[in-house]
């Protein structure tokens, strides 16, 4: 997946200038960045939710700009936004299989591999999504997403209000399904260390810029990193 040039933004207020990201395949990348700075926005115009004012989506070579979230699906593009799309009164088992609408022949698969990766919604998969901990719904999103099969998974704020249990449990899920599947993934993260853990490469962005990227760890070292992102 690459963009480039990508400007956006709501309305007349532009939120992303000039972005250029790459995740090449297999890789797994982090997205860091202030409040505000348009690192959702970005998931936005990559997984097609919104279209870019000008730019170019890229998935394996192929200019995807116009494609729907749907046909993007299709292609092989997850984005697990956040649990507000899950369905409530129907059980975990259920939300997994609307996760399979783009492949309907592979659902049987498709739930072994979850279930493989996260033993928990296996053994709650009759329970209703909205009877879960918060900490088990991101997972269930998640979850839903890894049904399509994807070639690449976006995640937005995978720790956001999680316990540390818990985001250990969803991190080292992921390594293992990027590393095993060779899933790729772009990941926006605030918890340093998981992305530290779970991505080699990274891009940091500031008031819809980015200021800075490459290897994730001599990042973190970085003083003007270290100030926008971690407030240091
Ligand atoms: N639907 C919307 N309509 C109008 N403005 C929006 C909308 N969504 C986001 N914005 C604005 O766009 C800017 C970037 O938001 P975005 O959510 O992409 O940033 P972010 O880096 O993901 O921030 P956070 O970490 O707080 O989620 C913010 O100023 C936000 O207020």
């Amino acid at each position: 997946m690459e963009c480039d040039g990508i400007n956006c933004g709501y309305k007349d207020a532009q939120v992303l200038y000039h972005v250029r990201i790459t995740v090449k395949e297999g890789e797994a990348v982090v997205v860091f960045g202030s409040n505000g700075s348009g690192k959702t926005t970005l998931l936005k115009v990559l997984s097609g939710i919104i279209k870019p004012w000008s730019g170019i989506v890229r998935f394996r070579g192929r200019d995807i700009t116009k494609l729907s979230p749907h046909d993007r699906v299709k292609l092989g593009i997850a984005f697990a936004s956040d649990t507000r799309n899950l369905f409530l009164s129907m059980s975990v088992e259920e939300n997994l299989i609307l996760g399979a609408y783009t492949r309907k022949k592979n659902v049987k698969e498709g739930l072994e591999m979850v279930y493989h990766y996260f033993p928990d919604l296996a053994s709650q998969r009759k329970k209703l999504a909205g009877e879960l901990s918060g900490g088990f719904q991101r997972m269930l999103s998640i979850g839903r997403a890894i049904m399509s099969k994807p070639l690449l998974l976006m995640i937005d704020e995978l720790s956001l209000g999680l316990s540390p249990k818990m985001v250990d449990k969803l991190g080292q899920a992921l390594m293992s399904i990027n590393r095993e599947r060779g899933i790729a993934m772009l990941v926006v993260e605030q918890e340093v260390y998981l992305a530290g853990s779970m991505c080699r490469r990274g891009y940091v962005f500031d008031l819809g810029r980015v200021v800075a990227q490459g290897d994730v760890q001599k990042l973190l070292k970085e003083d003007t990193v270290r100030r926008i992102y971690m407030g240091v």
